[in-house]
């Protein structure tokens, strides 16, 4: 079983990655070395996975290590595609899913409506011996001023998929799995590993 290295340090992510790429055996880089901290400062989700894909590669020191890193956010029609490449320091550095999901909520009721069309965005980078590959996808739907479920991680508790009227926090993860941005993007990521 060939084995990819993830370049994150998001638990949600490292458990839909595992799910969604049961052919490979999927190793957080903190199980093999310690954790460090990555500056995403570019301006694209593209150019952030491959900021975290490139640091961990270099990191592990072994040149046929293949390494998968995730970028990713949330983006609110209402809010003119905020808060974006900024999803995860939504109240600041440091913050946490539930600081960054009230405030999300908060920001949408400010606009004066109840909910707002949305998109996830994930842009996955593979970053291994003389290759540096980037792929991404999408999930469109509705983004509520009310969280309501349980599943997922993030933002899913007030995200309603497009065909779907329960949020993603309520549906079960197998709707998820089908449609996520992560799972779009790394359906392209596996036709980059196969010609590995
Ligand atoms: O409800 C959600 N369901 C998802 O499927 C999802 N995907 C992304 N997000 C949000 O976007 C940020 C990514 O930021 P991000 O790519 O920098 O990741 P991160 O900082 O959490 O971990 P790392 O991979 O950088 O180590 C995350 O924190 C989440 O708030 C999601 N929220
Ligand atoms: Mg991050």
């Amino acid at each position: 079983m060939k084995k990819l290295v993830l370049a994150t340090s998001n638990k949600g992510k490292v458990r839909e990655i595992k799910e969604l790429c049961s052919e490979y055996e999927v190793v957080p880089y903190t199980d093999l070395i310690d954790a460090f901290e990555i500056i995403e400062d570019a301006d694209t989700f593209q150019e952030n996975a491959l900021i975290k894909a490139r640091a961990v590669y270099k990191a592990l020191g072994d040149e046929n290590a293949i390494v998968l890193a995730d970028d990713s956010g949330i983006s609110v029609d209402v809010l003119e595609g905020a808060p974006g490449i900024y999803s995860a320091r939504y109240t600041g550095e440091g913050a946490d899913d539930k600081e960054n999901l009230q405030k999300l909520m908060q920001d949408i009721k400010a606009k004066g409506v109840t909910s707002s069309p949305a998109h996830y965005t994930a842009a996955i980078a593979i970053v291994t011996k003389g290759i540096e590959k980037t792929v991404h996808g999408w999930m469109h739907g509705e983004a509520l001023t009310e969280a309501k479920g349980e599943g997922g991680f993030g933002y899913d508790p007030m995200f309603v998929p497009l065909g779907y009227e329960k949020t993603l926090g309520e549906l079960d993860e197998k709707v998820k799995k089908e449609l996520s941005h992560r799972s779009q993007a790394l359906k392209l990521a596996g036709k980059i590993l196969k010609s590995l």
